[in-house]
Order: C-alpha cells, then structure tokens, then sequence
C-alpha cells in the first residue's frame, strides 16, 4: 500500500450560511507532486488555508502521515513538517537575502531559553543558509536586501524559507503567478530540484505549471474533488472539461487555465 502524506476526508467548510467546501476527499502520496486545480471560486485556496492549520474546518478529518491534525494551527503543523509558502512573498523585505534564510533556519530550531545565542553562535545556522542560497542561485544576492530581488526571485527566496526547516510536505500556492514565461519556466524547474524526495501539494492556475510539475492532478469543484488522476487522464476527463468550458465557456479554452486537449 502506497504511504499517505496527506489524506483529506470529508471536509467540509461553512462561512455563515454559504457552504464552501462540501466533503472533500483527497489522497496525497508520500513523494508526490499533487496539483489541485478548479475553477475560480471553487475553494482552493480555502482548503489550502485549512490544510495549513489557518482556518478549522467545519466537519471532517485531516491526517498528515497518519497523525490526525485536524485541530492542530500552523506553528504545530510546521514542527511536524508540513511549510506553506504563499502567493504573495513573506520575505522580510529590508533584511539582506541571508538573514531571511538564517531567520527561518533559526525559527524552525524553535524560540525559546538561548535564542539570541543560537543566532550568535550556530555554525549549523550559517551552513543550511549557505547551502540554501546556493540551491536558489541566490549566492551573489546573500548580502543584498531582499527587497532589491525581482518578483520571481523574492518567490524563490520564499520556497527556501518554507524549506529552510527540513519540512517533508509543502504546500505551495500559485507558485508561477505574476511570472512571465522565462520565470515560470525557470521557478517549475528550481521546484523540482529542491522539492526531490518531499511532497507537494500545488494550487496553480497555469497548466504549463500543473502538467510540467504533478504526478497527480485533483480538480476541486462545487466543493469536492470530482476528479484525481495523473495529467493524461484529467486532460481527457469529460467532467472536468465539463466544469471548466461550461464554468468559462468555449472561447476561453486556451486562456482561463482550461487543460488543454
Ligand atoms: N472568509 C470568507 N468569508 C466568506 N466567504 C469566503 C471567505 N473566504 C472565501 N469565501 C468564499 O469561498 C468561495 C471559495 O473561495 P476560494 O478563494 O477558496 O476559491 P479559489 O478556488 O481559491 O478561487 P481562485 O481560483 O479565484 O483563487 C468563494 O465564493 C469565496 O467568496
């Protein structure tokens, strides 16, 4: 039987009277890259904010390799491995680009009796955001203040930060958005190389994106998965084209982040 990472069962999410989320079930492997797609609207980013521990859900179970974390809030999740890196940049814009990676390097070491000293002294802590900035081809940039880096690169800045503490599951959300396509291209890329071995799990809109990275692709809509399977199969998949040309209508096929046939 294949290891779980993540396994979603029957989630659900209420804000008020309006139901967002309405029993979704999903199953991500250990080691896998796993992309959840759907329409505008259909919930991504609110079951990705669950999944974080940002948000309860209403009803349902969350399991992160086999543990129930259902209850459990970020700074929790994040010591038992699972990052989050976010749309918009959480770099500290006015510290240079290697004390972003010794802050997060630092903070996943835990707060506490001898922080200070543990910034001073800790070789450890130098060593990880010297191996970080060269993963990132950020070498040349340590000293630099990470507000000087372009957009894409404040965004691989990010993915070391959500990696910096060793985390084995990562969610990423939009990790191409407001690229062109030499970036994205380039962040897909930098993903896999330093994703290796972990587990992700992507909201993305642009299919190069989603069919260039995912083993498996879920799509979410009307508030469940109605589809996983591999790229191949969700192309082909009647209802998810269903959902998306019915959801965008047929001049969009090529723009709205339909999958392409
Ligand atoms: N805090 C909130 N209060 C009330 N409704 C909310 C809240 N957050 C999200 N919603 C609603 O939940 C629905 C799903 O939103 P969500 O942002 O999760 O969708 P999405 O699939 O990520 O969309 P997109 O692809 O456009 O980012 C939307 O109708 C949204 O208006």
């Amino acid at each position: 039987m294949t290891a779980l990472a993540l396994r979603l069962d029957g989630i659900e999410k209420r804000f008020g009277a309006t139901q967002v989320l309405r029993g979704v079930d999903l199953d991500v492997r250990e080691g896998e890259r796993h992309a959840l797609i759907g329409p505008n609207g259909a919930g991504k980013s609110t079951l990705f904010s669950l999944i974080a521990g940002e948000r309860r859900a209403s009803a349902g179970r969350i399991a992160l390799r086999g543990e129930d974390v259902t209850r459990l809030a970020s700074a929790a999740l994040a010591r038992r491995g699972l990052a989050r890196s976010f749309q918009t940049t959480s770099v500290f814009a006015n510290l240079t680009v290697r004390d972003n990676l010794r802050c997060a390097v630092l903070a996943s070491l835990g707060g506490g009796a001898g922080f200070v000293a543990r910034w001073l002294g800790s070789k450890r802590i130098d060593v990880r955001a010297t191996e970080l900035l060269d993963a990132l081809d950020l070498a040349y940039a340590a000293d630099h203040a990470a507000a000087t880096l372009s957009y894409a690169q404040q965004r691989a800045l990010d993915l070391g930060l959500a990696l910096a503490g060793g985390a084995h599951t990562l969610l990423l959300d939009e990790p191409t958005a407001g690229m062109n396509r030499a970036e994205a291209a380039r962040a897909i890329e930098l993903i896999r190389t330093m994703t290796a071995g972990k587990t992700v799990l992507l909201v993305e809109h642009d299919m190069d994106a989603v069919f260039g990275l995912a083993d498996r692709v879920s799509v979410l809509a009307q508030g469940r998965v109605i589809a996983t399977g591999t790229p191949q199969v969700i192309r082909a998949d009647a209802a998810v084209r269903e959902v998306y040309f019915g959801a965008f209508g047929q001049d969009a096929q090529t723009d709205a982040g339909a999958p392409d046939a």
